[in-house]
């Protein structure tokens, strides 16, 4: 028998996927295949199938009961390193409906808004699920994770991905149909991470929300929608001052006497802004303005480069 093959990862009925498994590869279990040019294929374990590839075919037999991490020689002689996909190769392989975080910003996310076991999130929008799943990683069973979509083939695409990641739909995940803005839920929630084009439109549905000393995250990719967020949150008041952050990854290539940065570069992906919740009743201190170079409005008296006048 032929399986599909795909750098896409479905999932048939009756066919669940292991993503976090561990110990011997069982039937069931998702398998990277990396062949000796990098290329990767990915295959869901099936007693009695086998992968077919140009170089000849790979039994699913030879892998089931053994361990990850063995090379494995199709029929035609060529050799495949065998692997579980982790979360980070999941989310970039997967099939997507809206863009996805990257597993950088994903990871930033993490501890930029303090994601720990046990907690109450919202997010929105959950486009491909690709944020939800470090999310539901993080927060764990006794967590809870709202996630809120507006259009109903995203929130479908999630859902199988989700899925197909963990094995089984998580009964702490609960996605919901609707605008953030206006359709919030009555819950409290400890975290809010905010992954859309206009985050500012939430920030009061969200300030309701959250709980005193919760974070507020909002990951925008230009700087005009992070003008914007950071302005709103300080207009609301209900804040502390917001902190925006921009994180960049760079690989290196270490080989012999070459040991220097990659030439494969990350491009910019987006822009984090963070900031708590205020308790009822409470505002935002004023802020002690002290203006950025260049910024010299009417009211500044400070110091003047050469040349620029008052
Ligand atoms: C960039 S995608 C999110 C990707 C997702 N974080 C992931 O990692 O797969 C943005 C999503 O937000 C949804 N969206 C935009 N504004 C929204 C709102 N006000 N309420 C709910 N969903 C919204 C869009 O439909 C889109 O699917």
């Amino acid at each position: 028998m032929t399986d599909e093959v795909s750098s896409e990862h479905t999932n048939g009925p009756g066919r669940p996927l292991a993503g976090v498994g561990r110990g011997p590869l069982a039937a069931g279990d998702r398998v990277t295949l990396h062949d000796p040019k990098g290329r990767r294929h990915s295959v869901l374990l099936e007693a009695g199938r086998s992968f077919h590839t140009a170089k000849g075919a790979i039994a699913h037999d030879d892998l089931i009961g053994g361990p990850e991490g063995v090379l494995v020689t199709s029929t035609g002689g060529v050799q495949y390193l065998a692997l579980r996909p982790l979360l980070a190769e999941f989310t970039v392989t997967m099939k997507r409906g809206a863009a996805v975080v990257y597993p950088k910003d994903a990871a930033q996310i993490l501890m930029a808004a303090d994601i720990f076991p046990g907690a109450r999130v919202v997010e929105a929008g959950v486009g491909s699920g690709a944020l939800s799943m470090s999310l539901l990683r993080a927060i764990g069973p006794t967590g809870t994770l709202y996630s809120y979509e507006r259009r109903g083939d995203f929130a479908e695409i999630a859902e199988r991905n989700v899925t197909n990641f963990f094995g089984v739909r998580p009964d702490n995940w609960q996605v919901r149909l609707g605008d953030l803005a206006t359709d919030l839920g009555p819950e409290p929630v400890d975290r809010a991470i905010l992954d859309m084009l206009a985050p500012w439109d939430c920030v009061p549905a969200v300030a309701d929300a959250l709980e005193p000393g919760g974070v507020f995250c909002a990951y925008v990719a230009t700087t005009t929608q992070l003008g914007r967020i950071v302005e709103t949150l300080r207009a609301h008041t209900g804040f502390t001052e917001p902190e925006a952050t921009e994180s960049s990854l760079r690989p290196w290539h270490a080989e012999g006497l070459a040991i220097r940065p990659g030439h494969a570069a990350t491009g910019h992906t987006g822009f984090l802004v963070t900031a708590r919740r205020l308790a009822p009743g409470v505002t935002a201190p004023p802020r002690k303005r002290r203006p950025a170079p260049g910024a010299y409005g009417p009211d500044y008296t400070g110091p003047r480069p050469p040349g620029v006048g008052g």
